[in-house]
């Protein structure tokens, strides 16, 4: 098994059904539902972000060890995985430290951090599962990474600017008394211009692939709206928590599936199953070591938090100190995989 951007259509067919489907609906519904503006209890809204520590958020991180010899197509030995051990060792100590030292630095680095992640997420799925090859350019892939991480990380802040206030002053507060360092981001003004700007950068990313054309581009401009529209209108603790489990994670999980031949096997026939056992029984063991991870930072942080919003605010300071060593294993994979390549096509 090769490091292929492209699978199978036979397996892409089944994860397209199972890995994208969900998040679509999931969106669609959520955005039609809100569009009504219902009073849901906050501590509802918290239940994907808190489901998220044991289904498919947390873990879909929690195989990064296993992923250089699978890009090699071989099985995993010792030294690739005590490498990857290393890289997270190195680059989330040092990250978690630095929360301790300057915790309102390290929430912005944060939201740009998850910004480029979910952004390259989101643009495997577009070219290796959407067929997008409208996307001709590296410049244009970068602008389509911006765009697609910009939806969770810059649109709540425009529509939500509370809650977003809240969340912030929650994964901040373990680490510091300080009043509202982050107070000037949701100034009017600077609302004013993230938007504007951040509309024209979509609006730039759809011309651009509408004249590129072909069927790539309305799945991805299909998605660049239904985004638009649910970030908009989900408040971002809901909308957030769902995109992190039925969008992001459940598109990673998919492609490191494809990149597995016995999962591939059952793929190509339309089973997932088989996938989904194999991923759990492999992530099992990492996820159970964050967790214990968490439960260390919670000992250790000056202010214990005492409320849901709270934990879930140290929850993502884990997630933050794990998703930075995470970014450089899936920047990894891109560049093994070749999608910032953009010459590189489905019928190259
Ligand atoms: C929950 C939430 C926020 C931030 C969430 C972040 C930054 C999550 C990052 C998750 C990652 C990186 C997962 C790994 O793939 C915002 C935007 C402050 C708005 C309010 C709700
Ligand atoms: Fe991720």
């Amino acid at each position: 098994m090769s490091a292929a951007l492209f699978p199978p259509a036979s397996a892409r067919d089944t994860v397209r059904t199972w890995a994208l489907a969900p998040g679509w609906v999931a969106c669609a519904l959520l955005a039609a539902v809100f569009a009504f503006d219902p009073a849901v209890p906050l501590e509802l809204q918290y239940l994907p972000l808190v489901v998220s520590v044991v289904l498919v958020g947390l873990p879909h991180g929690a195989i990064d060890h296993l992923v250089p010899a699978r890009l090699r197509g071989e099985s995993p030995d010792a030294r690739s995985m005590l490498g990857v051990g290393l890289l997270y060792a190195l680059l989330g100590g040092a990250y978690t430290a630095a929360w301790f030292l300057v915790p309102v630095a390290c929430f912005a680095f944060f939201i740009l951090l998850t910004l480029a992640h979910w952004g390259q997420g989101d643009v495997h799925a577009v070219v290796a599962l959407g067929g997008g090859d409208h996307l001709r350019s590296r410049p244009q892939r970068v602008l389509a990474a911006v765009v697609r991480g910009g939806f969770p990380m810059l649109v709540p802040l425009v529509a939500f600017p509370e809650q977003y206030r809240a969340v912030a002053g929650a994964l901040v507060a373990p680490f510091a008394a300080a009043p509202d360092p982050l107070a000037p981001a949701f100034a009017p003004d600077v609302r004013l211009v993230v938007g504007v700007g951040f509309a024209l950068l979509v609006a730039v990313h759809l011309a651009l692939g509408y004249r590129s054309g072909g069927a790539g581009w309305r799945l991805d401009a299909g998605e660049t709206v239904l985004l638009g529209a649910f970030f908009a209108t989900v408040p971002p603790v809901l909308a957030v928590g769902t995109y992190f489990c039925l969008w992001h994670a459940a598109r990673h999980v998919a492609r490191l599936a494809l990149l597995d031949e016995p999962s591939v096997r059952g793929l190509r026939r339309g089973r997932v199953r088989p996938a989904l056992v194999r991923f759990a029984k492999q992530a099992a063991p990492l996820t159970a070591l964050s967790l214990a991870f968490l439960g260390g930072l919670y000992l250790v942080v000056p202010d214990r938090p005492t409320t849901v919003p709270g934990f879930v605010g140290l929850y993502l300071v884990l997630i933050a100190a794990l998703t930075l060593p995470h970014v450089a294993v899936v920047a990894w994979m891109d560049r093994a995989q070749g999608l910032w390549r953009a010459a590189v096509s489905e019928r190259a």
